[in-house]
């Protein structure tokens, strides 16, 4: 059940949207809406599209057709002042330190929060004099969420910020998503393949199959109506019962 484009309360609205590349098709027709102040999982198999919708979401790709608002306005290079952006690669500069990665983002973007930068690295326990060339890919997606959460933005989009981590790095990850994201002012749109390990942090999960929104419902809703968790929700729907990369 995808949301209505055009709600008064969304942040973001998909309205007929689509994306190809040179010979293939990587999102077709896609019409939703995130409402504001809530947490938004997006899930799907490998090459569903996930990261595609998050692009588009984040200005930072171009539809080939439809359009994409963010808080109202078109998206395009400069939503980056409303969306804070975690990208599934780094994109650091591996001879900064810790502290200079954290001023570098001070100085490029106003909404940059240092002191809650600096309380999320203290919780982290990262090193602030560390090169990121000799930080541990924990360490690393650690510091990439630091920079995330200390953004003012009302909306916040995170590619796989769980991706290739041990347990332990991923529950330290989720409690800092939990305890850090302002669920008055933003919204938080991640996606991820450890559906069950973000099932109890999500109010809504969209489900992106083919290029396509499969299912967008409220967990709750999936829990209670069909008595189900979402990474059964999820097989049902995409027809995936007997395939990996979930
Ligand atoms: N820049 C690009 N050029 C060509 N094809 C692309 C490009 N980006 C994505 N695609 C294709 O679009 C489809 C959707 O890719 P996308 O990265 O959005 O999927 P995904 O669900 O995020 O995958 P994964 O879970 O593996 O990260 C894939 O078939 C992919 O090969």
């Amino acid at each position: 059940m995808t949301g209505q484009p055009n709600s008064a309360d969304a942040v973001v609205v998909f309205e007929g949207v689509g994306k190809k590349f040179i010979g293939r098709t990587a999102v077709s027709n896609m019409s939703f809406t995130i409402p504001k102040g809530q947490i938004i999982g997006v899930i799907g198999i490998n090459g569903s599209g996930k990261s595609t919708v998050l692009k588009l979401m984040a200005g930072l790709q171009k539809p080939s057709g439809g359009r994409v608002l963010v808080n109202g306005q078109t998206a395009n290079r400069l939503s980056c002042r409303d969306v804070a952006f975690l990208p599934e690669q780094d994109v650091f500069y591996s001879a900064h330190t810790v502290r200079r990665t954290l001023d570098f983002y001070r100085v490029m973007f106003q909404d940059f929060n240092i002191a809650k930068a600096l309380s999320i690295a203290e919780s982290f326990e990262l090193d602030l004099d560390q090169r990121i060339a000799k930080l541990s890919k924990g360490n690393r997606a650690r510091l990439k969420i630091v920079l995330a959460l200390s953004r003012q933005t009302p909306l916040v989009v995170m590619d796989e910020p769980l991706s290739g981590l041990d347990p332990l790095v991923r529950e330290s990850i989720i409690k800092s998503l939990i305890a850090n994201v302002d669920m008055e002012r933003q919204t938080l749109v991640m996606s991820t393949h450890e559906v069950g390990e973000i099932e109890p942090l999500l109010d809504k999960v969209m489900l992106i199959h083919e290029g396509e929104v499969r299912g967008y419902e409220a967990v709750e809703d999936i829990q209670s109506e069909y008595g189900i968790g979402l990474v059964s929700w999820m097989r049902e729907l995409s027809g995936e019962r007997r395939r990996d990369g979930i």
